[in-house]
């Protein structure tokens, strides 16, 4: 790992679980229980050089998710770029169990994205929780559209030992045929291969269940319609080079998004917001 000196901010709760978050993308990089287990994957080869992105965490896609929109560049260009961090109104200094950070864009230095924007995101650390809200102010003229995500790559014990429920019988949009649209037929999603796709107007609660460790993350996600499914599998993991030969087994990606459903458009002086809350827990029996 390869790291230059950048600012983390490091949040805590009261029964000791902790989680850090860059200002470098408004990037979520690390989340653990209080007794120290790590639920968040970060890559061994990540790199902390700016603008690069972090490989693994949750990385903000904005203002445009893979390359739904009008950017050349895959994700657009928050998780490239330094947020500032924003004093919470009512905050102690001393609570530090949550945490907001601003990226104010101006319009200028990508030719595709002219439209001044203020993005907001803050996280807050609970017991068993972790929650993070987006906000989007158009603070332009013109109206503008954007697609985006947090891509929240989770920590799993083994790709073969997890299952996600409640996306049964979604349609999605595989990555892997061309954006082609199917319907998941399966009771649980199980992963065997490299799997991409872009659930459509997914439910609002999604589930991982980890049988290798007893766990369960519980998603919520709240103004984000989709829900991207991802893990790069042997060949894919194999052409990244800050990702590790064998890290695909460890990690996936499930990220509320506006994606595959259409864009947000955003009227000047109007804000959009949307939420996830991931809460952990042990599967009862294990
Ligand atoms: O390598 P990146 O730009 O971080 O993207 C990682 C993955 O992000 C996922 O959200 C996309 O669905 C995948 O297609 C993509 O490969």
């Amino acid at each position: 790992m390869s790291i230059k000196f950048m600012d983390k901010v490091v949040l805590r709760e009261e029964k000791g679980g902790a989680a850090e978050v860059y200002t470098h993308g408004g990037h979520v990089t690390s989340w653990k229980t209080s007794l120290g287990k790590e639920l968040i994957f970060l890559s061994k080869k990540a790199i902390f050089e700016p603008p690069k992105a972090i490989r693994g965490g949750v990385p903000i896609c904005f203002p445009q998710f893979g390359m739904m929109g009008p950017m050349p560049t895959q994700h657009g260009f928050a998780r490239n770029v330094n947020f500032v961090l924003k004093r919470l109104d009512g905050v102690a200094p001393t609570a530090c169990n949550t945490t907001s950070m601003v990226l104010r864009y101006d319009g200028k230095g990508h030719e595709t994205f002219p439209y001044p924007f203020e993005l907001r995101s803050t996280v807050t650390l609970g017991d068993s929780t972790l929650t993070q809200e987006l906000s989007v102010t158009n603070t332009g003229t013109q109206p503008f559209q954007f697609t985006c995500a947090l891509h929240t790559y989770f920590r799993i014990s083994a790709i073969d030992q997890v299952k996600i429920k409640g996306l049964s019988k979604c349609r999605y949009l595989d990555n892997l045929q061309e954006m082609r649209e199917l319907t998941d037929d399966q009771t649980e999603l199980l992963f065997q291969r490299e799997t991409d796709r872009v659930y459509l107007a997914a439910p609002d609660s999604i589930e991982i269940h980890d049988s290798g460790s007893g766990r369960v993350f519980e998603i919520t996600k709240t103004g984000f319609p989709d829900a991207v499914v991802w893990n790069p599998w042997v060949d894919k993991a194999a052409k990244m080079a800050d990702f590790g030969d064998e890290e695909y087994k460890e990690m996936l990606c499930i990220e509320p998004a506006v994606a595959g459903s259409g864009a947000v458009s955003l009227e000047a002086g109007m804000t959009w917001r949307g939420s996830q809350v991931i809460r952990h827990y042990q599967a009862s029996g294990a």
